[in-house]
């Protein structure tokens, strides 16, 4: 049998366990953003190996952009994910710096909206590493979109009043935000590395006209669902979504024991480009994530094949799959 099959109405079986779930269940998925042809590919791999071990119960979809080449879609398609092309989303013209200049292409992160064949995602970027099973937040209230408050003490956010006056939501009484003179603190502002959210073609295009007639600014699309999504946010503990540089800047907040999911968003903490000459890369706690991240990335009992019960993919599924077609089939349980 095809570990791949058509979701049939109310219900679907998987492969590996034979049970059935009830379709509400199953319409469930993480989903990654993917673009170009370089070395984020092994990020994905890594994210997708992470969930195997810890017996997600759900796949992982990989929104690909068309620069992505058939090698790396083979790649992850041969790790059990389920590929997905979208179209590149491009903010209005502007002469807006970026807080790094890639970000440009995050925007193309919003397609994922589009994925109304699942009721709720988990999206996830490609460098993160979920290291404890995380899928009880499927099961958080509909409505809200979840996410994981961010810091605001790095250089990168050297642009803004938050940064000037040392003010940072994770410790908001070490600093206090001066009412006084800048009126009501900033809302809460979460990480777009990890979110919780409800696909919608509805929310998709009010989200593509909304960004028409909106100025970009330095954190690209993070900046931009942060206000678009301002009334529905809900924190949620950091040990979801652990933003290295929590570790330096507030230790006091970080028990590493409790984190489920890191994100090697820092300077130098890309696992797979990691040098150790970056400032705070040298920390022990540092370097044990990164080789943390290494010992999943190379576990090859990890690897989508050698996985019980799992079955070579049908190369006719794959071609399909590329092609963007298998909306409505599911990947195996556990991606
Ligand atoms: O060449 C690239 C660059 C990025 N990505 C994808 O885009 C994601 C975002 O890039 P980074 O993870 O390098 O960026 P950061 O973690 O520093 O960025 C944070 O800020 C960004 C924009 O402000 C986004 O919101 C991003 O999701 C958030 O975690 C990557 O994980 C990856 O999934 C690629 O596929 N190829
Ligand atoms: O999303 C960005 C990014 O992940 C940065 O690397 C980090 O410094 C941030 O605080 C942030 O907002
Ligand atoms: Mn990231």
């Amino acid at each position: 049998m095809s570990p791949q099959e058509v979701v049939q109405e109310g219900s679907v079986k998987s492969a590996e366990a034979g049970c059935i779930k009830p379709a509400s269940v199953q319409s469930r998925a993480y989903v990654t953003f993917l673009a170009g042809n370089g070395d984020y590919v092994k990020g994905v791999v890594g994210l997708a190996k992470g969930l195997r071990k810890v017996k997600s119960a759900y796949p992982l979809v990989v929104a690909v952009l068309p620069d992505v080449p058939e090698e790396h879609r083979r790649i992850l398609v041969s790790q059990g994910c389920i590929i997905r092309e979208i179209e590149p989303v491009y903010p209005p013209q502007n002469q807006t710096v970026f807080a790094m200049a890639y970000y440009v292409i995050t925007y193309s992160k919003l397609p994922i909206w589009e994925f109304v064949e699942y009721k709720k995602m988990i999206y996830l970027d490609g460098d993160i590493q979920v290291y404890e099973n995380i899928d009880e937040l499927f099961d958080l209230p509909d409505g809200n979109l979840y996410a994981v408050m961010d810091c605001f003490c790095e250089k990168t956010w050297s642009h803004t009043p938050q940064h000037k006056i040392g003010y940072c939501q994770q410790c908001p009484d070490k600093v206090k935000w001066p009412t006084h003179e800048l009126g009501e603190p900033p809302s809460l502002y979460f990480n777009a590395g990890m979110f919780v959210f409800e696909p919608s073609i509805q929310t998709y295009h009010h989200l593509l006209s909304t960004l028409e007639v909106t100025t970009p600014t330095p954190f690209a699309e993070q900046d931009f669902l942060n206000e678009y999504f301002r009334d529905i946010y809900k924190p949620i503990p950091l040990d979801y979504n652990l933003v290295l540089a929590m570790l330096w800047r507030h230790p006091q907040n970080v028990d590493l024991h409790q984190v489920k999911v890191v994100h090697y968003c820092a300077a130098g903490s890309k696992p797979w480009r990691y040098t150790g000459k970056e400032e705070n890369m040298q920390r022990e706690d540092i370097k044990n994530l990164v080789q943390k991240w290494w010992d999943i990335y190379n576990d090859s009992s990890l690897d989508y094949k050698n996985q019980d019960g799992a079955v070579d993919v049908d190369p006719f599924v794959v071609a399909l799959s590329e092609a963007g077609q298998l909306n409505y089939i599911t990947a195996p349980s556990a991606v």
